[in-house]
């Protein structure tokens, strides 16, 4: 089996923004991402954290909004609306989850589709269900940049999907369907599931179940790719990050992602390469 190294792949994905930016910057558009970030989840520090950081590494300008937990939905949204008309923001990110006193959908569908750099906007969601352009989610975006690293052609393919969620689930198969895999959207309560899986040449894992899938349900010569990110505490106290696959037990598998290094990394890699192209979309 093949290990898929989602750090190299999101570092060259990285670099190419870099020099896209740096095209951008010749022709006096400097870059701009909106990063707003509510409350203090630790969790989401450390990822806004990284969002600044890679945007500073890529030449990207970072407008950072840290507010407290307690801000209510009217001021978020007036902020969204400011960041909609400012030409310097090209891209506008709200770290989720959310507080609970915040309705996420609300949030979401107030930013205008052209900066939703995270794709979940329903204009981008339907663009992506009619495969007619628009800015993709990060995550299922970086799912298929590692598939492209070990699969040439997709054709008639069997692709199974564990999760149905609107961030990871629902969009990689679209975005499978759209290379014509034959694609079956699974979940946790799906019955028959591990039979399911085992028909698969590509499996997707996306249902924050660490360990859910054991090497068993797994087609020789298939490739998997791990979205699960859960932190669990080990036998010795400390905490450790674990994938939806049990992945040491993937040796019959044709190529497979870590947990940590697979796809989390590319996460915030197409985020940046995401920005560059609202930017560039905004040009035209
Ligand atoms: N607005 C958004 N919110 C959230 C998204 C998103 O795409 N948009 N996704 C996740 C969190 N996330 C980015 O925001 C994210 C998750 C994981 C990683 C990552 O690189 N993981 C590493 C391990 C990191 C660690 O050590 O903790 C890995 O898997 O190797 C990056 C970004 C929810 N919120």
């Amino acid at each position: 089996m093949t290990p898929i190294d989602g750090r190299a792949i999101a570092r060259t994905l990285s670099d190419t923004t870099a020099a896209e930016v740096a095209a951008l910057a010749e022709i006096g558009v400097r870059v701009g991402l909106a990063v707003v970030l509510l409350g203090s989840n630790p969790a989401s520090e450390v990822y806004v954290a990284r969002k600044v950081a890679e945007s500073a590494r890529v030449g990207i300008v970072s407008f950072e909004h840290r507010l407290p937990a307690a801000t209510d939905e009217a001021a978020l949204l007036a902020l969204i609306d400011a960041l909609n008309r400012d030409p310097a923001v090209h891209g506008i990110l709200v770290q989720l989850p959310l507080p609970e006193h915040v309705e996420a959908s609300r949030v979401l569908d107030t930013i205008a589709p052209g900066k939703d750099v995270d794709g979940f906007h329903p204009v981008n969601v339907g663009r992506l269900s009619t495969g007619t352009g628009g800015l993709v989610p990060c995550t299922p975006l970086g799912c298929m940049l590692l598939l492209d690293s070990v699969i040439e052609d997709y054709r008639g393919l069997a692709a199974v999907v564990i999760g149905k969620s609107n961030i990871v689930g629902k969009p990689v198969a679209m975005l499978l369907l759209e290379r014509e895999c034959t694609v079956t959207v699974t979940h946790i309560a799906t019955r028959g599931l591990s039979e399911i899986v085992r028909t698969a040449d590509i499996v997707v894992a996306a249902a924050g179940a660490p360990r859910l899938v054991q090497g068993d349900w797994i087609k020789p010569g298939a490739v998997v790719i791990d979205v699960g990110i859960t932190r669990i505490r080990a036998g010795d106290g400390r905490t450790r990050l674990v994938g939806d696959v049990a992945f040491e037990q993937l040796g019959h598998a044709r190529a497979a992602t870590p947990v940590p290094g697979g796809v989390g990394p590319m996460t915030i890699a197409c985020l940046l390469a995401n920005t560059v192209r609202a930017a560039t979309l905004a040009r035209q």
